[in-house]
């Protein structure tokens, strides 16, 4: 049997939102959309632990506060909507440059680990910071408009291979999108952030 990788919150508060509470099973995905400064990117924060705020979030039965944080990170990864970038060559920031899976998928070849960070373009970035995501085998994802810098047929190659990796990853995910085509495409379930309210749609 696959673990149970269920992401639930518990009355989630931060900032001006009110109580949050959403199961999110595996391999779901949940689309999060609303208006700029509603929340949507420090719930995602609140979720992966980087921010204090109220209520519980289970992933299984492991509570965030049973674990130290950055290990929750690992398992619960947010990939912000603008990454960050520690060390000079793009392969320094992969536990295993030689073994990164979906290159090719999202247009590299294994070159890349070579380049330098100073060059890539904010779509390449992007692109990168995802592989880098799932580099680190997490077992849930936290997505803060993961293809708002790249052309649409490379939104759709992206999401065609998240959606495989989500699928055989088992992964519960929370992606804030704000295109309505891209949302019908991906979400078992969408939410509205209206004012400080979290609404299904
Ligand atoms: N650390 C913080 N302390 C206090 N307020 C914050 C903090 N971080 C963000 N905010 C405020 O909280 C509100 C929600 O911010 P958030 O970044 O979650 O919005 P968002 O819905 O993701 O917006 P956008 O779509 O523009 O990215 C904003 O008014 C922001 O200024």
């Amino acid at each position: 049997m696959r673990p149970d990788h269920t992401l639930r919150l518990e009355n989630v508060t931060i900032g001006e939102l009110e109580q949050v509470s959403l199961t999110i099973a595996s391999a779901e995905v949940v689309c999060l959309s609303g208006i700029s400064g509603s929340g949507k990117s420090r719930l995602l924060r609140a979720v992966a632990d980087l921010e204090d705020h109220g209520g519980r979030v289970f992933l299984g039965d492991i509570e965030q506060s049973q674990i130290a944080a950055h290990e929750w990170r690992r398992r619960v990864m947010l990939v912000p909507s603008e990454s960050q970038w520690w060390s000079e060559r793009v392969g320094d920031h992969f536990p295993d440059k030689a073994e990164v899976s979906g290159l090719s998928e999202l247009g590299f070849d294994r070159q890349v680990m070579a380049w330098s960070v100073s060059r890539l373009s904010s779509g390449e970035k992007q692109r990168l910071a995802l592989l880098r995501a799932l580099a680190a085998a997490p077992q849930a994802l936290l997505l803060d408009e993961p293809t708002a810098n790249l052309d649409p047929e490379t939104t759709e190659t992206v999401e065609r291979w998240l959606g495989s990796e989500i699928r055989e990853r088992n992964m519960p995910v929370i992606w804030v999108a704000h295109d309505a085509g891209q949302i019908r495409r991906l979400a078992d379930r969408a939410f509205y952030l209206n004012g400080h309210v979290l609404e299904a749609r």
